[in-house]
């Protein structure tokens, strides 16, 4: 643990842009965390998504990939990966927004200049001393202490927005929900687990429209890759939007990662395993590989329509997907198994999320050159 008393620091660029930020700073040498864990060079990810779009359910599938706890907090929680929420990044607290009748979703509610400073800081191995935005009390708290790691991920609604910010990327994600699904989820979550009412989420969700479809949405357009959540195509009119139709959409060009693909890459294909080796209920799973392209990028596009029942069946399908960098037969597979009650379990949501889990490894090995130990075969 470096020791914040011995640390020589500077105020951080952007600090003097709000007041609850003024005690923001940065390690003024590299840290001593670099040689003490054996950090070549920190890697940083993006993910990128609005509020309730499952960022932290995706987050907690990296589970066991790296052989660490990874959850939504500040600080390094595993001795491999950090995550930072860029929410504490708002320039303002609730009671600031609403009185500046701004959203956080506005690029000018939130300070750019100290989360490229501070982004970049981590990926030159130093330590820093970041605001915190507290959702119980909608404040913003005290700085706290965050070390680099082998991999940081900043996660929340843009980590692709700012140029400098986005050119520290080493992988970009972004999770796009149809709004119909969106809805859905935030209904579920906000409804059960935080006790708004109805009226109100959907209220919410249109306030924040126009703002997001200017800051947030624009992101998905230059990323590595987009994992798309739409409603299915198996069924007319499914009204829970519980069957979900899920697009992976690779960058062809990504200089980081190379796509993954199904049976022969680059070539077209609609395939249906329900039978003998795959259980299915209706409306059963069809998969989608093929070229496209998106927004003037050539992507390579990996669909799962529809759901599986049997979690160990996976098995058989994941023996036709190419290039996933497993590390050993069925890894896939025994990563969905080890969190079988995680929503989208048994459906494209869960699969892709930990194929998408495997391209991080696979990015951080092969910007580091250094192999990921494998945990759990
Ligand atoms: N694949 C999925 N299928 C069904 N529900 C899901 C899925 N992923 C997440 N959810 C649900 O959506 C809600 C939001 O998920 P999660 O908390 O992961 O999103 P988040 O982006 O981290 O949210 P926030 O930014 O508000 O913290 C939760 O109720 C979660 O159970
Ligand atoms: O879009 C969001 C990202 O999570 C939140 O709405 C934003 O961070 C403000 O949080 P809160 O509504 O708790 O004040």
């Amino acid at each position: 643990m470096v020791n914040v008393s011995t640390d020589t620091w500077v105020k951080a660029p952007g600090a003097d842009k709000s007041s609850h930020h003024a005690n923001a700073k940065i390690a003024s040498n590299v840290s001593e965390v670099l040689a003490k864990k054996g950090i070549e060079r920190p890697v940083i990810i993006g993910v990128a998504a609005d509020s309730g779009c499952g960022k932290s359910t995706f987050l907690r599938r990296v589970t066991g990939i790296f052989g660490t706890e990874v959850s939504k907090t500040h600080t390094p929680v595993g001795n491999f990966i950090s995550v930072i929420c860029l929410d504490d990044y708002h320039l303002h607290d609730r009671m600031g927004r609403r009185e500046a009748r701004v959203t956080a979703l506005d690029g000018a509610a939130n300070n750019f200049e100290l989360m490229a400073s501070q982004i970049q800081a981590l990926r030159e191995g130093k330590s820093i001393m970041k605001p915190v935005y507290n959702h119980e009390t909608g404040e913003i708290d005290e700085c706290e202490l965050v070390e680099p790691n082998h991999i940081v991920v900043i996660e929340g609604l843009h980590p692709m927005y700012d140029t400098r910010v986005k050119k520290s990327l080493d992988f970009s994600v972004y999770l796009d929900l149809a709004d119909e699904v969106k809805i859905a989820w935030k209904i579920q979550r906000d409804m059960a687990e935080r006790g708004h009412s109805l009226e109100n989420i959907l209220a919410s969700i249109e306030s924040r429209k126009p703002d997001f479809a200017q800051f947030v949405d624009p992101q998905k357009r230059d990323c590595d890759v987009v994992m798309e959540i739409l409603p299915t195509r198996l069924i007319p009119d499914d009204d829970e939007k519980k069957v979900l139709r899920v697009r992976l959409l690779q960058d062809e060009n990504s200089e980081n990662f190379d796509p993954i693909f199904l049976y022969d890459e680059g070539s077209t294909i609609d395939w249906v395993p329900c039978g003998r080796k795959l259980t299915c209920s209706y409306p059963g799973i069809k998969f989608h590989y093929g070229p496209d392209t998106y927004y003037d990028k050539e992507v390579a596009v990996f669909e799962v329509d529809g759901g599986f029942e049997k979690l160990d069946e996976m098995v058989y399908v994941e023996t036709h997907i190419e290039r996933a960098g497993t590390k050993f037969f069925g890894e896939i597979t025994q990563s969905l198994l080890r969190n079988p009650t995680a929503p989208g379990s048994k459906n494209g949501t869960g699969l892709i999320q930990v194929i998408m889990a495997m391209m991080m490894r696979s990015v951080y090995e092969k910007v580091t050159g250094k192999p990921v130990a494998v945990s759990g075969n």
